[in-house]
């Protein structure tokens, strides 16, 4: 009775080969032997599923220690007909590497991913007080900067890369495990076009983004109570500004459990009855597993009685 959608066969992805983003593709089963298309950035890889250049796109969207990736937030929030369909979890451990034979006391210049510099501050605070910061587009792009003419004229003289990027350049290691947090790890999701919502796995989760009505006292907590009272946990609450005006703010929620769930339904119908703007994003299997602890009072059973009980009272058969 399956009528689940055919998976992906076109997947873009942040590279070039060797970034996070490609060790998060390659925890898609389906991904596996299928067209990967290495992009520059977030904006292209969205922008293939858009137009149809890729059927799916691997993005990064929030960092254990940095938080959430908010240009990919805002993508998301506004880029129309997204979907998201998986969340995959990646432990992230940098190096700094240099051109061979380079010394630490070199180094005056470091090329690095933002999201990767934030999370190495600390280290290079450290050891190197007097660097200047380079962004880069992606981790790996940040080493291959070392030996590209652009790179070369901008004065890089080391990259924060991922560890094993040896294998891909002609690198010296000056310093590992240089992140803040040894234990830090991003959060990826699998973005497609527009697509009917799979059957619950029993250990999901259900992304959104939602507009409070303006000017009134309370808006976020009766939000917020939408999912309190039908025992809907949130593992994300975020707010980006909208940008049309000083001080408005959209809220990224992730709420434990599926829109197919009868607690989450009900509680994606309370928000919407208030909300003047909600996009749905997806309901999807979590990266971890792990099934949402609810409530008796909140299982599907009891919200199909509750709903049989009211037809019977409203027919005059029951009471
Ligand atoms: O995929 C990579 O390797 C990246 O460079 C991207 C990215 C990101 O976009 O946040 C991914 C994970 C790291 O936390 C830092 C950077």
């Amino acid at each position: 009775m399956s009528n689940a959608p055919a998976p992906p066969r076109r997947y873009s992805y942040l590279g070039p080969a060797g970034t996070f983003t490609e060790a998060a593709l390659r925890q898609v089963p389906e991904a596996a032997g299928q067209e990967w298309r290495p992009v520059a950035n977030l904006g292209e890889a969205l922008n293939d599923v858009v137009t149809g250049a890729s059927d799916a796109a691997m993005i990064a969207i929030e960092n254990s220690i940095d938080g959430g990736v908010s240009v990919a937030q805002d993508a998301l929030a506004t880029i129309p007909d997204l979907r998201i369909i998986g969340e995959y979890l990646v432990p992230v451990r940098f190096v700094l590497v240099t051109r061979p034979g380079r010394k630490l006391e070199d180094v005056e210049v470091v090329a690095a991913h933002p999201v990767a510099y934030g999370q190495c501050r600390a280290w290079l605070d450290a050891n190197l007080s007097g660097h200047r910061h380079l962004p880069a587009t992606s981790n790996v792009q940040a080493a291959a900067d070392l030996f590209g003419e652009a790179g070369i004229d901008a004065g890089v003289d080391a990259a924060i890369a991922p560890p094993g990027i040896e294998e891909y350049y002609d690198v010296d290691v000056l310093a590992e495990g240089i992140a803040e947090n040894p234990d830090a790890v991003t959060r990826f999701v699998l973005v497609s076009r527009n697509t009917p919502v799979g059957q619950p796995t029993g250990a999901d989760k259900t992304s959104l983004i939602v507009e409070l009505p303006e000017d009134r006292a309370g808006a976020l907590l009766d939000l917020l109570e939408q999912f309190a009272t039908r025992g809907v946990n949130l593992t994300l609450l975020a707010s980006r500004p909208i940008g049309d005006r000083m001080g408005r703010y959209r809220f990224v929620i992730d709420a434990e459990g599926h829109v197919r769930d009868e607690r989450v339904a009900d509680a994606l119908l309370g928000v919407k009855r208030f909300s003047p703007k909600v996009v749905f994003l997806g309901s999807y299997p979590r990266a971890d597993r792990i099934a949402a602890t609810t409530h008796d009072v909140h299982d599907d059973e009891r919200f199909r009685d509750a709903r049989d009980w009211l037809r019977e009272v409203i027919s005059g058969a029951g009471a």
